[in-house]
């Protein structure tokens, strides 16, 4: 069903389990990623998809199974330590500064500066260049990095983040959503900057309930259901036509369809 090498991955799960309270958000969970590929975690409302995120981004700690990193068992005690370690989540809603200028949400809260104390001054132009720079090698194509974040679309946004992430030293990049809230247009700008951070050796997870924005940059397809796995599948293993059956409980939609059919 998966060619997935757990051997190979920077980051995996292996027989995972989260719950809150009584509420049992995710049992038994098993994947992996590799450097140079896409893991996409599907799944409808509820399934489970932010608490595996969360547990792969050190936000939740995981109640049962492992999480390894580079084939090590881990315990991040925070997002920080999980960073630290090369894991960056880009969030749907991005924290940025809409009316500042792109360049210095690029650093935000890690600012370039020379000098100490009350000396100290702003590497402007370092930051300036440094930006423009990374987003060419991303192949973001923007006219001035001194125009507000805020005027730019909603794909590029995310593309900027995506940028960020890889700058500042991510091995895997997990995407939350990055494309739900967005045209097809602009899902199509950031499903070009996944593949390009795919193809520049980063191991990405996406984090999506739409089959149609995963298919086409995904290698591998875990499908969340009630926070249990429907299976997981290589892209040679399954056609979109099947995962998006598998995702929206096929069987219940034949019964729903039957049932208000007109008579
Ligand atoms: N902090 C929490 N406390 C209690 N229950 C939670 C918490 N977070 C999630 N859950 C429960 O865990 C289950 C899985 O939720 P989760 O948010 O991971 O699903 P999801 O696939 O991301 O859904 P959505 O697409 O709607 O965000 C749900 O039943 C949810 O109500």
């Amino acid at each position: 069903m998966s060619g997935a090498n757990p051997a190979a991955a920077i980051l995996a799960v292996r027989g995972i389990g989260k719950v809150y309270g009584s509420v049992i958000a995710l049992t038994d969970i098993s994947t992996s990623v590799s450097a140079g590929e896409v893991l996409c975690v599907l799944g409808d409302n509820g399934a489970g998809k932010s608490t595996l995120l969360k547990v792969l981004a050190g936000v939740h700690p995981h109640s049962t199974g492992e999480l390894l990193l580079d084939g090590e068992a881990v315990r991040f005690d925070g997002p920080r330590q999980a960073l630290d370690a090369g894991i960056a989540t880009v969030h749907q809603d991005l924290a940025i500064v809409p009316l500042m200028p792109v360049w210095r949400n690029f650093f935000l809260g890690a600012e370039l500066s020379a000098g100490r104390g009350p000396f100290s001054r702003l590497k402007v132009a370092e930051m300036r260049a440094h930006t423009s720079e990374q987003l060419a090698r991303m192949g973001i194509d923007l006219r001035d990095v001194d125009q507000p974040i805020g005027t730019l679309s909603g794909g590029e946004r995310q593309s900027v983040a995506i940028a960020r992430a890889i700058y500042f030293g991510a091995r895997v990049v997990i995407l939350d959503e990055p494309t739900s809230a967005l045209g097809v247009k602009q899902a199509g700008v950031v499903l070009r900057y996944v593949a390009q951070a795919r193809d520049r050796g980063l191991a990405v997870v996406f984090v999506t309930h739409n089959p149609h924005h995963a298919y086409p940059v995904g290698d591998r397809f875990l499908v969340l259901n009630r926070g249990a796995s429907l299976g997981e599948f290589d892209k040679a293993g399954i056609s979109i036509a099947e995962l998006t059956r598998l995702m929206a409980g096929g069987a219940e939609l034949d019964t729903l369809a039957r049932e208000i059919e007109r008579g």
